[in-house]
């Protein structure tokens, strides 16, 4: 599966980074390209490497140091360029994409305002599912601070077209921002702490998304932030979390190569192999909440120092993809199904019980001779039955270069809606 990645506003651009830099790691590529769009030039200057010059684009007339929280003109704004952004995507490669990816923080107003516009004008001129990566704001942020700023400071009387590239930006920007750490880009950052509209402008943007976005996979920063962490501090840290669970997710798509230069994959094949419908089919087309669980243990990759024959029975059944066996069954079986019980009950993206779902995939990772079939199927049939859903897929992801076992679960629809009732942003539903 290969997809266009597409961050806008600064939480999303850092998170679209994320997904780019694991994404980097792996055999298997599953990103075309990745964009950051934003109108704030601070953020596109101090993004990593991971997303190139060309691919970071500020919008955006007289705003330059984003929209601090102004919805009403985060919609307009992105209604007004969303044929500019549409533009720059057109430098990379959407024709080849299988589904558009995009990432948002709720909340803010440049994310929450052009993504409405961009994911409707994605699935008129594409016609492919488009997934949208949203995170939930962190409690504290809703605390009116003395920083916050008024509006109309940050949006600029000027008519003047400003619209340019990154690069135009980061000229300018590295006069004040240097390296990315300048004093503006500071300000912005502590300034942006405080958003006491955040839960009212995610729920207008989860709205506003209602019926136009394919599925909503969901992260909560609240519940992911430690104890008195501000998110300032924890963001790169979540970003990682989120990023890792999506990159899981999507890369254990069978067709992964990169469909630019028709290289083919160097991985064995899974022995179930899920692609792009089959993601389609769990995620759905009618705006499902989603929510990632994701277990993983370190293993001794090589088999080395492993038990040879010992607690193979024919019970455990055979080893999946192994030609020649060397980790103790019992080992594998062991991790196969730790990892499952940890995707399945530990934290999710967004707090949930199994029984919300009304789909669900799981995909078991790993070395190839520590993926025990038995252990699979029967980790399956657990997800199942916590589930209560017949509506199940699984898929296999071998990593011969990995030294850990991983499961993946993604629940999505059903119930998982009314989670957000506790976060106080539930939309209404178009799902029937
Ligand atoms: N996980 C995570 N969440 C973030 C990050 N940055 C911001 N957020 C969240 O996203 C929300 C919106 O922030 P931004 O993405 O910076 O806002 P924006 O879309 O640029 O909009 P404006 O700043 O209003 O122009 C915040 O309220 C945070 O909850 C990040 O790097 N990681």
């Amino acid at each position: 599966m290969q997809l266009e990645v597409i961050g806008v506003g600064g939480g999303g651009c850092r998170l679209a980074a994320a997904i780019r830099a694991w994404e980097t790691d792996m055999v298997q590529s599953f990103v075309l390209d990745t964009f950051a769009f934003d109108t704030d030039s601070n953020t596109l200057a101090t993004l990593p490497a991971t997303i190139p010059e060309e691919n970071r684009y500020r919008y955006g007339d007289g705003v330059d140091h984003g929209l601090n929280g102004n919805l009403q003109r985060g919609l307009e704004v992105g209604t007004e360029h969303v044929d500019e952004l549409e533009r720059q995507l057109d430098t990379g490669n959407p024709s080849l994409a299988d589904a558009f990816v995009v990432a948002i923080g709720l909340g803010g107003a440049t994310g929450g305002g052009t993504a409405p516009a961009l994911v409707s004008s994605l699935k008129r001129l594409y016609d492919k599912p488009v997934y949208v990566l949203a995170t939930l704001p962190a409690a504290s942020e809703l605390e009116e601070g003395d920083d916050s700023l008024v509006v109309e400071d940050v949006v600029e009387e000027s008519t003047a077209g400003n619209e340019s590239t990154a690069s135009t930006e980061s000229e300018q920007g590295d006069e004040d921002a240097g390296t990315g750490d300048s004093d503006a880009g500071d300000e912005a950052l502590i300034l942006a702490e405080s958003r006491p509209l955040a839960d009212e402008n995610a729920l207008q943007t989860l709205e506003g998304l209602e019926g136009l976005a394919d599925a909503i996979i969901c992260f909560d920063n609240e519940a992911w932030l430690k104890t008195g962490e501000s998110l300032a501090d924890g963001r790169t840290r979540l970003n990682e979390v989120f990023a890792t669970r999506v990159g899981e997710f999507f890369a254990a798509t069978g067709d992964t190569g990169d469909a630019r230069t028709q290289q083919t994959r160097t991985t064995p094949d899974a022995e179930t192999v899920i692609d792009a419908n089959d993601i389609a089919r769990i995620l759905g087309s009618r705006s499902s909440i989603v929510s990632l669980g994701y277990g993983t243990q370190q293993v001794d990759a090589a088999g080395e120092g492993s038990i040879l024959g010992l607690g193979i029975g024919p019970e455990l059944g055979p080893q999946l993809f192994a030609e020649e066996t060397t980790v103790e069954t019992a080992a594998a079986y062991s991790a196969v199904e730790t990892v499952i019980q940890k995707a399945l009950y530990g934290k999710h993206t967004l707090e949930c019980e199994p029984a919300d779902a009304e789909r669900a995939l799981v995909i078991v990772g790993g070395p190839p001779a520590w993926l025990n079939r038995q252990a699979i199927t029967d980790g399956r049939r657990t997800v199942e039955s916590a589930t209560e859903s017949d509506e199940i897929l699984g898929g296999d992801a071998p990593r011969p270069a990995g030294d850990s076992v991983f499961a993946l679960v993604a629940f999505a629809g059903g119930d998982l809606r009314k989670r957000l009732e506790e976060r106080n942003v539930t939309p209404r539903s178009t799902e029937s």
